[in-house]
């Protein structure tokens, strides 16, 4: 059999086993890699002068959300990338994680105008764009095998705090929109109408926010496992989706 270097595949080195990524499949996820450390710096920078200039949060959603939404929903990818098998991580834990960022943008943030001036959003804001810039610059220095030290434990240390914060801005801001969403009807189907079917989109909130309760857990844990593989070379078996 041709090794990695025959074949012109290249060899993608974890603490126990090794991994091949066509030469396609590496430059495709450098360009997506680069691309989003970009974007989410891009974003850090915005938010940063519009303080500076502005002295207070409120507005500072949106002059960013064009950009944020452009970045987070080219995310999507990320499910892709996992199913077709170039990226070695569970559809499933990608899909919660992604699918969830995009609602809050798309369904709740962006829909919602009168909560986009929260602190709950800036709070998710700054640390959606401190996470994305150490996770997407750790894939990018590692698929190129010169990854810092300091990247690889910003990637597996900070989330210990940044993901429960994250996940605290965010159900603080579904929260905040709940009166809101009540009163106005927004996004809801009621009865009668020709299709019968009815959907309160009040109530949807309220299951989305409880099912943070036994999703957010899996996620937490799957990261403390990665952290343990990369940072202190335990091995997990792997199961399929
Ligand atoms: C319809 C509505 C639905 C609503 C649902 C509501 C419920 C939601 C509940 C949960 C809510 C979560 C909300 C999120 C909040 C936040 O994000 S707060 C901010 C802090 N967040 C974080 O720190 C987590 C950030 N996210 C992630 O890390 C990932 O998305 C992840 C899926 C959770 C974990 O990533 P994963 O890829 O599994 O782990 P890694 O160790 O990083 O990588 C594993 C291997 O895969 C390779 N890889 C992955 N991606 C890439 C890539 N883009 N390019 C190249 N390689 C990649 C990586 O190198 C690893 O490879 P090996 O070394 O071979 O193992």
């Amino acid at each position: 059999m041709a090794s990695g270097e025959d074949d012109g595949s290249v060899e993608e080195k974890d603490n126990h086993k090794k991994r091949t990524i066509s030469p396609f499949a590496l430059a495709w996820l450098t360009f997506y890699n680069i691309a989003m450390t970009a974007g989410w710096m891009v974003l850090a920078v915005a938010m940063i002068r519009f303080y500076f200039e502005k002295g207070t949060h409120k507005g500072l959603y949106k002059s960013i959300s064009k950009t944020l939404k452009f970045f987070q929903t080219f995310a999507v990818l990320e499910i892709l990338h996992c199913a077709v098998g170039i990226v070695h991580t569970s559809v499933i834990v990608t899909g919660v994680q992604v699918s969830s960022r995009i609602f809050m943008v798309w369904f709740v943030t962006n829909s919602i105008k009168q909560i986009q001036n929260e602190e709950s959003v800036l709070l998710f804001l700054v640390v959606w764009t401190v996470t994305e810039i150490t996770r997407y610059s750790f894939y990018t220095f590692n698929l190129l095998n010169h990854l810092p030290y300091f990247i690889k434990w910003a990637r597996y240390n900070l989330f210990i705090i940044l993901y429960p914060v994250g996940v605290a801005g965010e159900l603080m801001t579904i929260y905040a929109a709940l009166p809101i969403v009540q009163k106005s009807g927004m996004l809801s189907v009621r009865l009668p109408n020709k299709y019968n079917v009815s959907f309160d989109y009040y109530y949807f909130l309220i299951i989305v926010m409880i099912s943070y309760i036994p999703l957010f857990p899996q996620l937490f844990l799957h990261m403390l496992r990665q952290r343990r593989k990369v940072l202190h070379g335990e091995v997990f078996v792997e199961k399929d989706d």
